[in-house]
């Protein structure tokens, strides 16, 4: 657990913050001190998230996809101590149903408008020796089938993130890797049962919550890591490590 306060006079940008984990997370930053500006698309669920953490958030309903929006918003906070790109997600579907549309769409929102989202951070990040929390999906690079679109675009990010660390040594960039989140979001996605034998067949059994991720992205936007710039933290119950064919059902198509 982190102190009491430990962001205190830290100002963060949550995208995505008014659902699932990017609820959980501005929620625990406000917590322990810093003052969150949420975005995401549905104002009302951004309004929600203000009511249970109170002082300390404020929102702003942006689509990251609408570029010059999106960057004039960022670029008009000034200062930031940490950029939290949680805004993403795809649909299921077997590669040879993904048309060129659905794969630009998907990879427009994980890859490039989170790209737009660090650009249009930069500068207020610099002033203040800020970072950078790139929220991804475990072990992309091994293949996921199902997610060709979004596993393309998730590894594009942990290329981005060790990139930008090379270049930009002001700032510390991370990409944080959870593997099975049960939020309402990706029970959108797959159903119970499948999520259950999704996790059942990691290394260590189980999901990982949304407490957690939370506390590993304030963990983060402390000093705790400043030994630390570019890396892939996996926060998945080792099932990065379990080949994705034996964890999904279906390879083919
Ligand atoms: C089979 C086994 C699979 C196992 C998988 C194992 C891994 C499980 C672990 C998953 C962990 C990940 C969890 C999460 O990410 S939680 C977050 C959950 N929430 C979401 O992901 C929702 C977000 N999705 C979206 O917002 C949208 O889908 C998206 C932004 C991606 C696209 O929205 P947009 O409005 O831009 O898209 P359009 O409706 O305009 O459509 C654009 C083109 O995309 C095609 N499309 C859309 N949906 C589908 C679909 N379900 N199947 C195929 N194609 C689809 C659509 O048809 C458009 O293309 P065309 O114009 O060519 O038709
Ligand atoms: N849950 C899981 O098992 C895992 C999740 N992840 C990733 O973690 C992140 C959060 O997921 P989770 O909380 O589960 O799912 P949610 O669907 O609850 O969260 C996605 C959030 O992104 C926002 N969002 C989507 N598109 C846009 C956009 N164009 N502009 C602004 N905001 C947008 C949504 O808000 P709105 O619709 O209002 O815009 C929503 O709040 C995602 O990137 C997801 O892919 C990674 C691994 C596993």
């Amino acid at each position: 657990m982190l102190p009491d306060g430990v962001l205190r006079g830290k100002t963060a940008l949550v995208s995505g913050a008014g659902s699932g984990i990017g609820r959980a997370v501005s929620l625990r930053l406000v917590e322990l001190g810093a003052s969150v500006v949420g975005v995401g698309r549905r104002a009302e669920r951004l309004a929600e998230t203000a009511s249970l953490a109170g002082e300390g958030f404020r929102y702003q309903a942006l689509d990251i996809r609408d570029r010059a929006a999106a960057g004039a918003f960022v670029a008009g906070l000034g200062g930031l101590d940490l950029l939290v790109n949680n805004a993403g997600g795809q649909f299921i579907a077997p590669a040879s149903a993904i048309s060129p549309r659905g794969f630009a769409a998907v990879a427009d929102l994980n890859l490039t408008a989170t790209a737009s989202m660090i650009q249009a951070a930069r500068e207020g990040l610099a002033e203040r020796g800020g970072r950078v929390v790139n929220l991804s999906l475990s072990a992309p690079e091994r293949g996921i089938p199902g997610l060709a679109h979004s596993a393309a675009a998730r590894a594009g990010i942990a290329a981005l993130t060790r990139t930008l660390a090379r270049q930009w040594p002001g700032i510390r960039l991370f990409c944080l890797a959870p593997g099975t989140v049960l939020t309402e979001g990706v029970g959108e996605e797959l159903p119970p049962e499948q999520l259950a034998r999704i996790v059942a067949k990691t290394p260590l059994g189980r999901d990982t919550s949304t407490a957690e991720v939370a506390e590993w992205v304030a963990a983060l936007g402390t000093g705790i890591a400043d030994a630390v710039s570019g890396s892939l933290i996996e926060l998945d119950g080792g099932s990065g490590l379990v080949a994705a064919a034996s964890l999904n059902e279906s390879e083919q198509a």
